[in-house]
Formats: C-alpha cells, structure tokens, sequence
C-alpha cells in the first residue's frame, strides 16, 4: 500500500485505517520533517513508550536535549574507540562460535548469533560485563514486546500479544543490573564513569531528574536501540549474500587483492551501505505536525501524522538506478550514488539522527572482518521476505550451514 502510495509522488496524503496520514518519500520533503522544521514536526506518543518510558528515543524538548548531551562524546567517531575492546571481545565470541560450527559442520542459527552479537556489545559498554547466558534469556522479554509493538503510534495494541508478563521482567533485569553497578561502586569507586551506567549513576548524583526510573529508561532505550536494529541489519546481509553468491564471490576476490586494511574495509563498508539501503532497519519514521505548516504546497493542519521512509526513498528509482539491484559497488568511492544528503538515511537525518551510527557501523565492520573472509554461510531456511513492523526483519529464522573458505 506504502509503495502504491509513493508512486503517487514523493509527498502523498493516505489512509492507514481511518486515519489519515502524510507521506513523504521524496528527499527534499524528508529532508524538510526531519532536519530543517524540528521544531514544526515533532516525535509525539511514540508507540514504543511502555517500553521505553522517558528515554532517549520517546523523549522531547529540553528534556530530550540535555539527556542526549550526556551521552552525545560517548558515540562520536573519537568517542566510539573507547568501546573498541568491548566490540571486538564480543566479536570473537561469535568468530570462535562459527569456528567450532565450521569444524564440526554444525548448522548456525544467524539470527540468534547476529542478536547474541550486538546484544552483548552493547551489554558491555552499559555494564563493562559480558552478557551472560541467563540475562540474555531475560532479555529476550526486550524482543517480544519489540514484536508487539504497532507500526504505527496510535494503532491499537493486538490484545493476543499481552506483554506484561515481559514489562515486567525488563523491569526486574534493568533494576538487578543497577542494584549490582550500585554495589560495585561502593566497594570501588570508578574513575571516569568509565561505563554508561557509571555514566547514569554519576550524574544522578548531582541531577534530580535522574531517578532510577529515568536510568531504567536510559538503560532499556539504549539496550533496545542498540541491538535489534544492528541485528537485523547483520541478517539482512547475509540473506542478501546469499541470494546473490556471485556479489559474494566478487567481495571475496577483491578482499584477497586490496592492497592495504582501508581497502578491505571500504568492501564492507560498502556491503553494510548497500544492506542498510535495501533493508533499513528502521523503515518507517513518523513525526507529528505541532503546527499548521504547508510542505511543498499541500497544507499540513497541526495534529497531523507525517511519516517519512526510508525503505521507499532508498528504493526510488528517480534516486537510484536499478534500485532493487543489490550493488555494493555504488557505495565503494568511485561507486555512483546520489548526493542528496536525504537520499540515503539509514540512521535518519538532523537532530533526532540515531546516536548510535558510529558504533553500529563499527560493530558491523569489526565482526564482519572476522566472518565474511573466513566463511561462506549457505542458508538452509532463507527467509521469503521481510516483516514491516517497528523495525523491518526477516519473516522467519535465518539458519544455515557454514563452510571455511580457505580450510
Ligand atoms: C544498524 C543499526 C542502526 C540503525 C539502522 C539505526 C537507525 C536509527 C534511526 C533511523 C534513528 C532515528 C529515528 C527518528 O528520527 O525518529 C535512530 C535513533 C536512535 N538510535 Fe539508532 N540505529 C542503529 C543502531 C543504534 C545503536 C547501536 C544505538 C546505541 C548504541 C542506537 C541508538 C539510538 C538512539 C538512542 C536513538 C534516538 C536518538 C534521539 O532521538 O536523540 N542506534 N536510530
């Protein structure tokens, strides 16, 4: 229906129940929502909220800016070195995994292994712990309510997915985790908040807004914001590889003959672009008009939901020759992409841009410079397609066999 309606025009006024909503697809437009009018178009009600409570994402106005201050150097490109051993330790995690499934020929489970992955970097930059297999099971809780949450802000909650019982035991593994980071800092202080929970309690010494609610909240956003959309993005890849061997055939041979680590690198840089075209994790991003406002000639009443897309503005044909074509090689430096900054906005563009875009992009690089040279996964439940729901996923498990490239 989405696309039905883009081919309608880059800004197209429709339906989605009986409400009515704006979308926009075109870059100038997408551009107009999210990075010149913030203040014009807003995030209101956000759908994920019982989640998220008052964290970073579901947060607005002052609020928003002085809790995405306090964590703003952590993620920059400088800031993000300092998580470098925690990503690379969590990526060995997985490397020595598929070198034990290589060996024996057992088959993987990507999905999980790719969740497993970005769950437990981000785990360690919060706590500076390794995940632990019991807490990952608790926090699969953080997944099933991903699932159940609407697409959209506003839509009704399907009562079949009753998520309480999951609520309720995020609550009780964030509360457990700031309990132990409590009584590991009266036993011994850390210089530097060296971790993000280091970071939470420090602050709330001196400011009252942090409650332990609003650390609960920061803890949950960022654990939430910080895997499933990595994950995802890391399973696309590899279906994508898949349906196409002989991209991965060409990545290998060009890997084997780049002259320095910055030429491997720009590979896969380039195949995580492309991924992140085709399948951006987040998919769909809606705003909400706080006043009346007129976007490219179509009046926009205050109150009205607005929703920009990125799945539709990567797959525009009037931006990307050949769109559904899966190319890594437009991403490469002499790649030809167009320059629009809003033609290609996976991580979203102006001030609500994600805060993660370094590390993810980090982490991605890290573990796949350890797999993708080693071993050629061969899916034995490839997925048909992709689930639109809160982030884009695939319709069902992403399992597979593993063979060493060189043995
Ligand atoms: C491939 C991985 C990722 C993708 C595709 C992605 C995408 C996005 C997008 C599109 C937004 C903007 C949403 C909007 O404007 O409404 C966003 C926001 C955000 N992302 Fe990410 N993200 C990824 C990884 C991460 C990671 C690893 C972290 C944390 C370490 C993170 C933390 C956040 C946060 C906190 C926000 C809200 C920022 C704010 O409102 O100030 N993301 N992300």
């Amino acid at each position: 229906m989405l696309r039905a309606a883009a081919q309608a025009g880059p800004l197209t006024e429709l339906r989605i129940g009986d409400r009515p909503f704006v979308l926009a697809t075109g870059p100038d437009q997408t551009q107009q929502i999210l990075a010149k009018r913030p203040d014009v178009y807003v995030k209101h009600g956000h759908r994920a909220r019982p989640l998220l409570g008052d964290g970073l994402i579901s947060a607005s106005g002052d609020a928003w800016k002085r809790q995405r201050k306090l964590f703003q150097a952590r993620f920059t490109v400088a800031g993000t070195r300092r998580w470098a051993h925690h990503i690379t330790a969590a990526a060995e995690r997985i490397a020595a995994r598929w070198e034990t499934a290589a060996d024996t020929g057992t088959s993987v489970d990507l999905g999980r292994d790719m969740r497993f992955f970005a769950l437990d970097t981000i785990w360690r930059t919060l706590t500076g712990t390794p995940l632990d297999e019991v807490t990952e099971r608790e926090l699969e809780a953080v997944d099933a309510v991903v699932a159940s949450l609407p697409t959209l802000a506003g839509a009704r909650p399907d009562p079949a997915l009753a998520v309480d019982d999951a609520l309720r035991q995020i609550d009780t593994t964030a509360h457990r985790v700031i309990g132990l980071a409590r009584a590991r800092r009266a036993e011994a202080r850390p210089e530097g908040a060296p971790h993000l929970l280091d970071l939470l309690l420090d602050t709330a010494e001196t400011r009252a807004e942090y409650t332990d609610r609003l650390i609960r909240d920061e803890l949950v956003t960022l654990l939430v914001a910080g895997h499933e959309t990595t994950a995802q993005t890391l399973c696309w890849l590899f279906v994508l590889l898949d349906r196409h061997p002989e991209v991965h055939d060409r990545f290998l041979t060009g890997y084997e003959a780049a002259a320095d680590p910055a030429g491997r690198d720009a590979l896969l840089g380039a195949l995580v672009q492309e991924t992140l075209r085709l399948y951006p994790a987040v998919w769909l991003v809606p705003r909400h008009a706080a006043r009346d406002d007129v976007l490219d000639g179509l009046p926009i009443p205050a109150g009205t939901s607005v929703l920009t897309c990125p799945y539709l503005t990567h797959r525009s044909p009037e931006l990307w020759p050949d769109p559904e074509r899966f190319d890594p090689a437009r991403f490469l430096p002499d790649g030809r992409r167009p320059q629009h900054p809003a033609a290609f906005q996976p991580f979203g563009i102006g001030a609500r841009a994600c805060l993660g875009q370094h590390f993810a992009l980090q982490e991605m690089l890290t573990l796949l410079r350890l797999l993708l040279p080693a071993y050629r996964p061969r899916l034995t439940t490839p997925p048909r397609g992709a689930v639109f729901g809160a982030n884009l996923r695939p319709d069902g498990p992403v399992r597979g066999t593993l063979t060493a490239v060189r043995p």
